[in-house]
Formats: C-alpha cells, sequence, structure tokens
C-alpha cells in the first residue's frame, strides 16, 4: 500500500442536513454513501452547538486525564461498555504486532438519562449531559438516515422507525477516544509502518459519525485502489465557514448488508501522519464517536428501494457484501437475519469474539 504521507487527502463531499426532507440532498447523501462510504455533515444545520461539542469533548479529556484507579473501576465487560486501556484493543489482529496506541470510553443505550453501566468519578456530576449529547446524536443520525431512505426512494421513515430507542435495546455506542501524542511516554515503542493507532476495521452498526479537533489528524480510508488516503479534519480551505469541524459520517457493515453492497462500508484507520511526527509541537488526538445501531430486535427485510433493486440486478448480486450475500438474497422461506444476529456474526467473524469497534 502506498505510503499515506505521499498520498493526496481525499476529498469528501459536505451535506447540509438542515432540511431532512430535501430529496435533492437524499440524491447526493446517497451518491456520497454509494462512492466513498464516507462523507461530511455541514456543522451548521445539525443538532449540535459549538457548545455542546467542546463540552463532550470536555468531559472526555477530563475522563482519560483521571487516575487509573478510577478508570479501572468501569473497566470494558463484554457487552461492550466501559473503558479500554493502551492495548487493549486491536482492531486488525491479523496485520498489528501492538494492540492500538489509544484508550477508549464506550456508553451503551442511556434511560432517562441514567446510563445502564457504572460511570466514573469524574464523570459521575455529568452523566444527564453525556445523555443529552448522546440524544442529539440519534437526532443527527436520525436525520441521515432519512435522507438516505429519501436518496433510495423509499418510505422517509423507512430506517428511522427501525433504530427508534423507544422500540428497545440498541447496540448503539457513545465513545470517547484517546490517542496520546508522538511525544508521549505511551507511544515510546511506536514505529512508523509497523504500529497503527488503531488498526484498520470497518465499522459494524449503520452509521458512524465522528467528531474531530483542529490539529489533531490521523484517520485514514481505504480508497477503491487499496492506497490509504488522508481525511483532511476540515475540508477545502476555509476552516471559518464552519462553527466546529464537519461531522464525519461513514457506512457501517449493517447498512451495507441491508442495501445489498449498495452503500460501503469503507475500511479505515488512524496512524500518526509524519508530519505529525515530525512536529515540534505534536497533539494528542480526542475524537467522540457515535455507533448508530437499529433496535436489536430490527429484521434485515430486503429495503424496498427500487435503487437497490437496480444495482443488485447490475452486480449480479454475487460478491457485492461480503457479509452473507445481503438482505436481499433472503431465500424463501427462511426468517431476515436480526439486527442482533448480524452484529454476533460480524463479530464472530472478524475476532471469533464478542466485541464491537
Ligand atoms: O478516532 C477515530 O478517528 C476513528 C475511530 C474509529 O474508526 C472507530 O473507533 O471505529
Ligand atoms: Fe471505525
Amino acid at each position: 500500500m502506498a505510503d499515506s504521507d505521499v498520498a493526496t487527502p481525499i476529498e469528501l463531499p459536505v451535506i447540509d442536513i438542515s432540511d431532512p426532507h430535501d430529496p435533492v440532498v437524499g440524491k447526493a447523501m446517497l451518491d456520497a454513501a454509494a462512492k466513498y462510504g464516507f462523507l461530511y455533515v455541514n456543522s451548521k444545520g445539525t443538532d449540535f452547538s459549538t457548545e455542546d461539542v467542546d463540552h463532550a469533548f470536555g468531559l472526555s479529556k477530563r475522563f482519560f486525564a483521571s487516575p487509573a484507579a478510577e478508570k479501572e473501576t468501569c473497566r470494558i465487560t463484554p457487552n461492550n461498555r466501559g473503558w479500554s486501556g493502551m492495548h487493549t484493543e486491536t482492531l486488525d489482529p491479523e496485520n498489528q504486532r501492538t494492540g492500538d496506541f489509544k484508550e477508549a470510553m464506550n456508553f451503551g443505550d442511556f434511560e432517562n438519562g441514567k446510563a445502564q453501566q457504572p460511570v466514573p468519578p469524574v464523570l459521575a456530576p455529568h452523566e444527564s449531559e453525556i445523555s443529552d449529547f448522546a440524544v442529539l446524536c440519534t437526532k443527527t443520525c436520525n436525520r441521515i438516515l432519512s435522507l438516505l431512505a429519501l436518496g433510495l426512494e423509499m418510505p422517509q421513515d423507512f430506517f428511522t422507525s427501525r433504530h427508534d430507542p423507544a422500540s428497545g435495546p440498541t447496540g448503539s455506542i457513545l465513545r470517547f477516544l484517546y490517542y496520546p501524542s508522538i511525544f508521549s511516554p505511551a507511544t515510546a515503542s511506536y514505529k512508523h509502518d509497523k504500529d497503527v493507532r488503531a488498526g484498520a476495521h470497518s465499522d459494524y452498526g449503520s452509521i458512524t459519525l465522528l467528531f474531530q479537533r483542529p490539529g489533531q489528524p490521523g484517520l485514514e480510508i481505504l480508497t477503491p485502489e487499496q492506497t490509504w488516503a488522508p481525511v483532511p479534519i476540515v475540508p477545502g480551505n476555509d476552516p471559518s465557514a464552519f462553527p466546529f469541524p464537519p461531522i464525519l459520517v461513514n457506512i457501517g457493515d449493517l447498512l451495507s448488508y441491508w442495501t445489498d453492497g449498495l452503500l460501503k462500508s469503507t475500511v479505515h484507520r488512524v496512524v500518526f501522519p509524519l508530519a505529525e511526527q515530525r512536529s515540534p509541537n505534536p497533539q494528542d488526538r480526542y475524537t467522540v464517536v457515535y455507533f448508530c445501531h437499529p433496535v436489536d430486535a430490527t429484521e434485515l427485510v430486503p429495503v424496498p428501494s427500487e435503487v437497490v433493486k437496480q444495482h443488485r440486478a447490475k452486480s449480479g448480486g454475487v460478491g457485492v457484501v461480503g457479509f452473507g450475500g445481503g438482505a436481499g438474497s433472503l431465500e424463501p422461506g427462511k426468517r431476515p437475519l436480526t439486527a442482533a444476529e448480524h452484529l454476533e456474526s460480524r463479530l464472530a467473524a472478524t475476532y471469533g469474539f464478542t466485541k464491537e469497534n
């Protein structure tokens, strides 16, 4: 694969989602999701204010700076909730000699503002604020899911009605991530071209929202030419165009399966860009990620979309997905997979054990 530092950054479309009922925007969203599997949404016209995002990053920073003994009180459990320390997770075990150079804190569904898991002491007074942030994430995901449904020429609520946490538990996760800088003792063993901050993987859910901070680069996506392309944190030449860096959205495996591979679940990873390694002032990278999943019991029935049908006819429906052929290959008399079963099968295929990325 090409050296990521000589690769040209990828240019992805920036989509304004302030009107989730606009079919033209739906088409633009669908095109980006089908071509790249990644797109930005303009931070104006989402459900977030700059303060909401700054506040979430502030809480995340305080958590990762808190004593290890406190983080231990909420260590990650098999339900994928809690704190995972440096090198605990290895997203690409076949190609990594060391676990990811990152720490993460995962929150599952909140109920009435309450986490359904141990909350670390430093975050306990802020539990409802974290829950509020997760609610804003679901609202923004609903805009995106509505637009994708419009782009697919389906009833606009086809996806959103199946992602409503009021209908039951979901696999959704709000995650704080911390990747220490190249100056940190925690990264002393990091070797360029051997190690990664987060191994190559695709996400498992429907869609993922990624919030990033200016000056903290590292994300790369695998292009169809099998090269790594860095993704700029702020697209274009005018950072002042956005109140905070646009939210990067990517399609996960489940939505790719559900649309028979029309929507792409693109492989991505996090590295130390060479420029960052050589910088006199390298930065830690903090990100906030929301993995949006349908309600567990959702049946992944074939989507009622002519656009998907045409895609199937064109691609022959063979090898387009790789994870069981896609929802449209459901044989007569067979029951569709549920969202929870799809997740299980992805986890089993990747790791042989239950762990979501
Ligand atoms: O932190 C990032 O930039 C990406 C994180 C990611 O891809 C993941 O946790 O699935
Ligand atoms: Fe990811």
